[in-house]
């Protein structure tokens, strides 16, 4: 039997978008359902295989000392990161079972006409329909169709956190950023990784002295890069894997395929809904995330944006601002996003590159200084973690900070007042003259920026 459900808002994914959008509308009293296919992501992606519990995982990383038991080592820090996930998954839980208007439904939606779906989970069928739906299914694991990438030896990044022992050799497939800051983890969980890129270098968009200050800081913690290999199959003979490439073959007792993701829209039949989708799956929105069809919005992953947990935030204020009248919000009013791949240290960007503003034609200063040369820092120096490079790029007319490449500790935290910076106009001199806590990672600024070339 089929059950019905009426609804002002129906949201379809507890993901970061979804979330956050179903308990604001919901404790202004509107009527919020939120439908989510799988109890072990209450809450979405971030908070249960990606964000809070890799970084957790990077952290027992780094406290790792050579001469603790690698496989025991490993067994503890991922009891300790199953403990968080399960107190972040209970909060998220009360974060929306708390609010009276907004009923949660467990199962799996799938479109069966304008603003309806049916839930399935089980033996029972529920049927919503909605004046307004939300689209936030987010994205999964993307399997690349490489010969041989379903192999026992072979993860993704869910499965490779949940290892029983840390692999001698790791292998790692694709060189983004779920490769660097699974290869810098691994690399001193004890591993010996192999980075397999297919390009000439690793984070080709970087300015070459960015990305040889990564490629040096993953070199010193044991970490190769072989570049220019484009995988061909991954062979398996029972004890080992080997990954064939266009360039030596690589050896390993674990592979993790680090190949993007793709849209979890499979199995929503969005054309049933009127929901037009992209040639890779992904919802097709426009500037106010509103899909093909009317009163139907996407946010986060799925719609082919940033694949990021602060965005797909970001996207829920724009369909938020709509649904409540306060109107305005869009995607292109976003300015200066800073994103951090969390490698050891962390490299933090925002804005331009040299060469990207160079290439527009803008006369630009620049400060650069490898870390354990800043004087001022000496923060790094405390904690033992002197690797890096700390770049801003700034406008030589306006003295404008166009951008910023941080390789550094703390790079994470000082990459948002540099973005706030380029948000409210204040200038390179602003930052270079600013007091800041000492020691700190931001006394940076002071020493970098008073040395513009
Ligand atoms: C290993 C890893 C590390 C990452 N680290 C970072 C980081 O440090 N910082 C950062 O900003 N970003 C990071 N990201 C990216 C970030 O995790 C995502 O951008 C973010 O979680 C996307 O959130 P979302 O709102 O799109 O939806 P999601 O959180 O993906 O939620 C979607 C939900 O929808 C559910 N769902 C799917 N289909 C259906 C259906 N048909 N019916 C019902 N429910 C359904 C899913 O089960 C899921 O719970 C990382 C990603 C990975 C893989
Ligand atoms: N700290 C963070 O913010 C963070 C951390 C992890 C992931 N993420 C997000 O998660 C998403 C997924 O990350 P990702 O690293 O998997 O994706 P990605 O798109 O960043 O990188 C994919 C990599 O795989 C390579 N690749 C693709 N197909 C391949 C193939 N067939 N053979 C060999 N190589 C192939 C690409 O060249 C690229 O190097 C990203 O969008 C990223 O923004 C963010």
């Amino acid at each position: 039997m089929t059950a019905r459900l009426q609804t002002d808002v129906l949201v379809l994914g507890w993901g970061k978008g979804g979330k956050t959008l179903a308990r604001s509308l919901g404790r202004s009293g509107r009527r919020v359902v939120l439908v989510e296919r799988d109890d072990a992501m209450l809450g979405g992606t971030c908070i249960n295989v990606a964000c809070v519990p890799t970084k957790a995982l990077v952290h027992q990383a780094e406290q790792r000392r050579p001469d603790d038991d690698a496989d025991a080592y490993l067994a503890r820090a991922i009891a300790t990161r199953d403990g968080l996930v399960e107190r972040l998954r209970e909060a998220n839980r009360q974060l929306l079972a708390t609010v009276d208007a907004v009923t949660l439904v467990r199962g799996e939606a799938r479109f069966v006409g304008e603003r309806a779906v049916r839930v399935t989970g089980g033996d029972e069928a529920l049927e919503i329909r909605a004046e307004h739906v939300v689209i936030g299914t987010g994205t999964v694991p993307r399997r690349p169709g490489i010969p041989g990438d379903d192999g026992p030896r072979t993860h993704d990044s869910t499965s490779l956190q949940a290892l029983e022992g840390v692999p001698a050799r790791l292998a790692i497939v694709g060189a983004g950023a779920v490769a660097l800051e699974f290869a810098s983890m691994f690399a001193r969980f004890g591993s010996a990784v192999t980075v397999i890129a297919r390009g000439p270098a690793i984070l080709p968009a970087e300015d070459d002295d960015v990305r040889e200050s990564v490629e040096a800081t993953l070199a010193d913690a044991g970490v190769r890069i072989l570049t220019r290999a484009e995988t061909e199959r991954i062979d398996d003979d029972g004890t080992v894997a080997t990954v064939v490439t266009s360039a030596d073959p690589v050896h390993a007792d674990a592979v993790l395929l680090a190949t993007g993701r793709s849209p979890a829209t499979a199995e929503l039949d969005l054309a049933a809904g009127g929901v037009d989708v992209d040639e890779r799956g992904f919802v097709v929105v426009d500037e106010l995330l509103r899909t093909s069809a009317e009163r139907v919005w996407a946010v986060g992953d799925v719609n082919g944006g940033q694949q990021l947990t602060p965005i797909s935030l970001d996207d829920h204020r724009i369909v938020a601002a709509q649904l409540t009248g306060a109107g305005g919000r869009r995607r292109d009013d976003r300015v200066a996003v800073p994103t951090t791949i969390f490698t050891t240290p962390p490299l933090a960007r925002v804005g331009l590159t040299e060469r990207e503003a160079r290439e527009r034609g803008i006369a630009v200063r620049v400060g650069a200084k490898a870390v354990a040369g800043i004087a001022a820092m000496p923060r790094p120096k405390a904690v033992g973690e002197t690797h890096g490079i700390v770049k801003l790029v700034v406008d030589a007319e306006t003295d404008l900070v166009l951008g910023a490449a941080l390789h550094c500790v703390d790079a994470q935290e000082v990459v948002n007042l540099v973005a706030l910076a380029m948000r409210a106009g204040a200038t390179a001199s602003d930052l270079r003259d600013g007091i800041w806590t000492h020691p700190s990672s931001t006394e940076a600024l002071n020493e970098v920026l008073a040395e513009l070339r």
